[in-house]
This record gives structure tokens, sequence and C-alpha cells, in this order.
């Protein structure tokens, strides 16, 4: 059984520039994940030929009213845009932003009573934008500690609205690490998610580095995701402690059976 492989090169390395950061990771034989298109060197990314499996989209809108959804949907098609040009298996609707003074803001989402049925109608048009464009969008679960306010802050949110809406184009991008914060019970919400999984992501805690510097099982979940039939993709979204080559390492014999 063998996962496909990758990590995010926004955590990493992060004194480098970007296509470095990609072009090692492919060195090393991993697939790059990237947050952020608008900062990057577009140029500089197509020429690394890196295999690039997930952004986080940058998105302006919410997923619950008229005016708000319109404006999603507009972002998300630049990030389809962005992901076609670099190739990109999946794109993250990522569940919240940065407001003035760099406090998180809930992005595609409100507690408004009814949010579940105009967030699925949004979630239906992006897929219908999808479909022409030929990507697939996931969405993220969070977790309320280090995102206060997200709509997504469980993975049983993210499951119901993803199995509710259906679609081929809406994935979960089930973050292991968030999972382990808000709700833990890894294994069974794996199992829960795994018709709809996109990805699953990992970073161990408490700190969100690499697999083995925390507390989560995670050889132990790598055997419970082959023992599903699950060999999808695994990005690592986590800092390195220690050197990241290392951390990297560490990360594939946790995954390698
Ligand atoms: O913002 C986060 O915490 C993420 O997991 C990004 O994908």
């Amino acid at each position: 059984m063998a996962f496909q492989l990758a990590a995010c090169a926004e955590m990493l390395w992060q004194d480098k520039p970007m296509a470095w950061r990609a072009a090692r990771l492919t060195e090393m034989g991993f697939g790059v994940g990237l947050w952020n298109w608008p900062a990057w060197d577009l140029d500089a990314l197509e020429k690394t030929g890196a295999n690039f499996t997930i952004m986080n989209g940058y998105l302006q809108g919410r997923l619950t009213d008229a005016e708000g959804a319109d404006m999603l949907l507009a972002s998300a098609q630049e990030t389809a845009q962005v992901g076609k040009r670099l190739g990109f298996d999946r794109l993250n609707l990522h569940g919240t932003g940065l407001g003035d003074m760099g406090v998180p803001i809930p992005l595609i989402g409100s507690f408004a009573p009814g949010y579940e049925q105009r967030a699925r109608d949004t979630l239906n048009r992006i897929c219908d934008m999808a479909e022409e464009e030929g990507v697939t969008f996931t969405l993220e679960n969070l977790n309320p500690i280090d995102h206060p306010g997200c709509p997504f802050r469980s993975t049983g949110d993210v499951l119901a609205l993803v199995s509710a809406v259906n679609r081929p184009q809406l994935r979960i991008n089930l973050d292991l690490y968030h999972t382990q914060i808000g709700e833990g019970d890894l294994i069974r919400w794996t199992q829960a998610c795994l018709p709809w999984i996109g990805e699953v992501q990992v970073a161990d805690n408490p700190g969100r580095c690499q697999p083995g510097t925390g507390e989560i099982n995670y050889p132990g979940i790598a055997r419970a995701l082959a023992d599903m039939g699950y060999d999808g993709p695994v990005g690592m979204e986590a800092f390195a402690k220690g050197e990241e080559e290392a951390a990297l390492d560490a990360f594939r014999a946790a995954f390698t059976l």
C-alpha cells in the first residue's frame, strides 16, 4: 500500500523562496501543497515542474448570503484559474481569512439560523463552476482553538455539508491535526469521512510539527487508512521540528507500510 505523499511548502524552509521549497520537495519525492497564491511568483513555480497537490484558495466572500456567495464564487473561480495553471489536483476552500489587524474572520460561513441550506446552495454553485473548469475543491475541518469563530471548526460540520452536497467536485480535506484538537477519535472520524475524502492532512499535536513529535499515533493511523482501502493523498501540513529533511523522512516513515 503506497500513499501519495506531499507536504505544505508554506510551513517548511521559511527563509527560502517558495519556488526553491517546491523544487526541494520535488527532489525528495514529495508533492507540493501551497497557500495564499497572490504572493507567489507563478512563473518560477511553474518552472519547478513540481507535482502540485493542494492549494488553499485566496477567498473572499461568504457561503451564506447572496452577495457574499457571488463574491465567493468569483474568488473560487480565480483560484481555479491559478490551480489549473500550476496543475493542482485539489483547491481548498479555507474557512477563515485574516481581517484588519490580523484577526481571523470567517470567510465562508456564519452561524445564522438556516445557514446550512444557504451554504449547500453556494457549494452547489461552486461545484457547477468546478465541473466546467475541470477542477476539484475541498472543504477542510479546522479547530476552534487555532481558528475561533470559524464555522467549519469541527470534522462533523464539514462531513455534514460535504455529504449533503455529495458531488465529485467537492471532497473533504480531512486534517487530522485539527480533528485531534477539536474532537479526537481520529480513526472513527476518518472512517466516517472516507467516502468523501479528497486528501488527509497530518501534523502532530501539540506543536503542529511532523509525525512522531507529539501524541498522535500516525503509524497506527496509516495502518487503519490502509485497512479501510485508502491509498490517496496524505499531505504533511506541519512545521519541521529540527531540520526539514529529517522531518520529511519521519513523515515518510510513518506513512510507509
Ligand atoms: O489554517 C490552517 O490551520 C490550515 O489548516 C490551513 O490549511
